[in-house]
Parts: C-alpha cells; structure tokens; sequence
C-alpha cells in the first residue's frame, strides 16, 4: 500500500496518490511501478523532459464511430488525434522503429494509437508489436484503444508484454454515451444509440478490470465535450479509479468544421483551458491527472510537443542505413539518469526551504522551453508554453498552451503577439530564455511579468525562487497580489487548448 498523499503531480497506482514526476522523482511508486513508468513520457511528467515516444500508424479501421473523429483528414502540418501522412504495413513500422531508436536514443515507447483502432486491427497491430519485440527488446510497447474488443484480447496484450495500455472511456452513463456515439460494430453486427453506448461501457470497464488484475498499467483519457459529459467526467473517474486505473488524462475536445467531423460541423464548442484546469482539479481531489498530453498524430515522432515524424517517411526510412545499438542507447540513458538523479535532489532541497510558509497564494506561471526541465527557449520562437502552478509547497506543472509561432524572421504581426498573450492571461509572469523590447512591453501592459534572469537554468527552482520575491514583495507591500484566474482565457481559433 503506498503511503499518504504528500505534493503529487500526476500519477497515481490503483487509485491510490503517489508522488511521481516533475519534483519529486521515484517518490512513493514502488519500485516495479516506477521501472515502468521512469522512462515512458506520457506516465510520468518529470520523464517527458527527457524520454521521447513514436507512433506507428498501422491500424487504419475502427469498429465504432465517434462524433469528434474523422480520419480521412489529413494534414502534414497539423498534430492531432487521428492524423496521419502514411499508413505502415508491420514491417514498415517495425523498419521505422529501428530507425527512429538509432538516432533519437532517447526514445523508449512504441505506441499504437490508430489512426483508427489498434485492436479493430489487432493482426497488425500484433504483429507489429511482435517484430519490434524481437528487433528491439529495450523498447516499451504501449497501446491506444476506444476498449471495444478489449476484453478479447487481453491475454494476448499480456503475452506479448504490453506494458502500458490508454482506454478511452467518455462516458459511464449510456444517455450520454448515445450523443457522443452514433455506431458501434460489435459481434458482426452494427448498433446505435443507448443499445450501441450500454455494450461500449460494459465492455470498456470489464476490459479495464481484466487488464488491472494483470498489473498491467492503464491510463484512461476522456474527451471533455462541454454541454455533453464535462460533469459526469467526475463519476467516470471514480469509475476508473475503482477499476484500478493509473493515471486519467482529460483531454480538450479539438473541433472546428473544416475536420468534417459531427461535432466540427454542428459548431460542437471546445472548453476553454481555465474550464479544463477546473474539471482537472477537481477530479485530481479522487485521483492525480495527466496534464501534458499533447494530443499526438498517429504518427508522431519525438519528445512530447514536438514532432519528426517528417524525418521518418516512408520514402526517407527505405533509404536509411539502420543501425540499431542497444549498448549505445543503454548508455545514452544511464546518462541521461545520472543527470535526471543528479538535479532532482537539490531542486528537492530548495522547495523544501521555501515550503511551510503560511501563504495560501497561488499563481499560475507560463514557460518557454525546448525540454529538460529548462527555461531554455525564446519567447518568439516559443510553439507552446509549459504552464506550472506555483504556491509554498513548490511548482506543479499543470498544462500547456499550443501558440502559432509568433516570431518568423525576428519580426511578429502585432495580432499575433496579442493571442499569444491571451493565451497565458491567467499568468503571473511568463520565462524564457531570451526576450525583444516589444513583447516585453506588451506583457507588462497585460500585467504579466517577462522574466528572463532565469535563462537557462531548471523551470521548478527558478519558478520557486521567483515566487519567494514575489511573496516578498506582496507583504511588504510593493505590490498588491491579483487572483488572474478569473476564467477570462477565451479559445482563440488560432490556438488549440491543451
Ligand atoms: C485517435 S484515437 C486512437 C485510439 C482509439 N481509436 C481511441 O479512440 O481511443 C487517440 C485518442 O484521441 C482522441 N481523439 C480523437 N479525436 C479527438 C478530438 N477531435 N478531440 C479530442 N480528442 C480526440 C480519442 O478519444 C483517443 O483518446
Ligand atoms: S474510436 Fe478512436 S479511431 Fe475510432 S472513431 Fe473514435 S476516436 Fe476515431
Ligand atoms: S497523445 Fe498524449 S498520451 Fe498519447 S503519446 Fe501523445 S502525449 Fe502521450
């Protein structure tokens, strides 16, 4: 049994809180769980500064329909669920696998996550599964399924050592599940309606108990569908979290009517992120959340918030000479270990010399990095920013916000530069490594502060040290605190919400 809940930031066993992650490293995860997880970026937010992942997109079909999914889109330049620029055969996918893990060492999942559904292709997905198993036995495998045909195919995820397996599970209540669900094909036969939702959440929570019962590790994401299901996610994560879930990842519904898909078409708002936060936390009260997920292309490549997949086509990966060394990547991630050991501690240290003040302030800070847990990137050159949560027990990252870039060539367009802005509205102050004049000064119209003499140096201690002088500052009278999560952050059609 693990011990009480201390700081948590994302992950919990059975349904129980542990410490994991960004500040607190291994913290209370027995050691077997933590083998599982310390390397796999999805399951631990501390490990997606450091540890990439890939998709291989070998399963095209699906047996159901969802009103938010259409997967004959397709785009290079656009990353979101569903996605893909080329669909792989087995042995395509496990080349491509090879080839990503002999240049990006640091790449430790495989994952299965469509286009369609792995399991409605489960010879493929298998089989898949299967040849990188044996090519390269150091990479986890990792599963993305809507949990349709879960139930007849756990013993074979078992075998093949599937550690990790997404569910995703939107509803528990058939009402519900027959607005987000106009079909499914289940037994050689279509259904619709609270017929198709009634077999759908049966099947999706015995398949979460069977896997639980296996120890194997299940993350559960739910689709927050404003006006549909953002209450009643509250009672499917006690659902999950009595199945033994590990880890709930709320996701942002992405619709917009040029996707084609139901939602998209019918003006099926987005929840805005100051919404999503709040169903986050107040679920994180039952069981701690995945907060960084990036709603990845079914072919993604790379760390989390960044995408090679271009690197790795079809057409490239027929051409690359691949050579796969496990000694090499053993050893670039004993590196990266070492370093990972090396700087949780004393950042461990110096949150607990600010902790146990008696402040109940809180504020929000957004960061630009390019990884490793560093304040490490430009402002203008920023895709996204990390968004932790500061207070006196320390810096929880809480979300990201995906940004167009606003620098091309040193110079923004003003309109740029304004969503940009709207979108860390609820922040205190935002970091980065370098800074122009202007945004500077827009920032500081807007009330956010740029700060820029952390550059380079670790996102938690810097955000933990600013907000000492900030407190400082606030009693002493110099400034006046200002509660800016206010719910004011409106979704901007440029931005995607994440
Ligand atoms: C593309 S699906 C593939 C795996 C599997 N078919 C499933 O649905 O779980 C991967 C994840 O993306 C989510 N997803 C797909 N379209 C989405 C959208 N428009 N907005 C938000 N999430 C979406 C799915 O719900 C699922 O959790
Ligand atoms: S189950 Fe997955 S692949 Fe199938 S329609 Fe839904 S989101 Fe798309
Ligand atoms: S979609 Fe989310 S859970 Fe899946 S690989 Fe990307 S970040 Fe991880």
């Amino acid at each position: 049994m693990l011990a009480a809940e201390p700081k948590s930031c994302g992950i919990s066993v059975g349904g129980s809180k542990a410490r994991c992650g960004a500040h607190s490293g291994q913290g209370d995860l027995p050691p077997a769980i933590w083998d599982k997880v310390k390397k796999h970026p999805c399951y631990s937010v501390e490990a997606h500064h450091h540890y990439a992942r890939m998709h291989v997109a070998v399963a095209p079909a699906c047996n159901m329909q969802c009103n938010y999914c259409n997967r004959k889109y397709d785009c290079a330049n656009e990353s979101r669920p569903g996605v893909t620029s080329e669909k792989l055969t087995p042995e395509q996918a496990a080349k491509k696998v090879l080839a990503v893990a002999s240049r990006i060492p640091q790449m430790t999942v495989l994952g299965i996550a469509g286009p369609g559904d792995p399991l409605a292709n489960p010879d493929k997905t298998f089989r898949t599964f299967e040849l990188v198993a044996k090519a390269a036995p150091d990479i986890k495998l990792c599963l993305s399924t809507n949990g349709l045909a879960l139930p007849d195919h756990v013993d074979t995820i078992a075998r093949l050592n599937i550690e990790h397996v997404t569910i995703t599970i939107n509803m528990i209540d058939p009402e519900i599940g027959a607005r987000i669900y106009p079909w499914i094909f289940y037994n050689h036969k279509r259904y619709s309606g609270l017929e198709a939702a009634k077999i759908l959440t049966r099947r999706q929570l015995s398949g979460l108990e069977m896997l639980s019962a296996r120890g194997i590790l299940c993350k559960v994401n739910s689709v927050m569908i404003p006006g549909i299901n953002e209450r009643h996610l509250v009672e499917v994560n006690k659902a999950v979290k009595s199945r033994g879930a590990f880890l709930h990842n709320i996701m942002p519904l992405i619709a917009a009517p040029e996707h084609g898909t139901m939602f998209g078409l019918k003006g099926q708002r987005a929840p805005r992120t100051s919404e999503l936060k709040a169903l986050q936390d107040a679920c994180e009260g039952e069981m701690n959340m995945m907060r960084h997920c990036c709603q990845c292309r079914a072919d993604a490549v790379g760390l989390l918030g960044e995408d090679r997949s271009a690197e790795f086509t079809k057409e490239k990966i027929v051409t690359m000479t691949v050579n796969y060394d496990p000694e090499a990547r053993k050893a670039t991630q004993a590196g990266i270990e070492a370093e990972r050991r090396a700087r949780i501690m004393p950042r461990q240290e110096e949150v607990q010399e600010h902790a146990g003040g008696t402040s109940d302030i809180k504020v929000l800070i957004a960061v630009a990095t390019k990884g490793a847990g560093l304040i490490n990137e430009h402002f203008g050159h920023a895709n996204e920013f990390q968004v932790y949560e500061v207070s006196q027990s320390g810096a929880k990252f809480v979300g990201h916000r995906r940004v167009d870039h606003y620098c091309q060539g040193g110079h923004g367009a003003p309109d740029d530069l304004a969503a940009i802005i709207r979108s860390i509205n609820d922040c205190h102050a935002v970091f980065v490594a370098r800074i122009g004049g202007r945004p500077t000064s827009e920032l500081h119209k807007d009330g956010i502060e740029p700060v820029d003499k952390y550059a380079h140096e670790f996102i938690e201690t810097s955000a933990i040290a600013w907000f000492s002088s900030y407190l400082e500052k606030v009693k002493s009278g110099e400034i006046q605190h200002v509660d800016r999560g206010d719910g004011a952050i409106r979704q901007d059609p440029m931005m995607s919400v994440a």
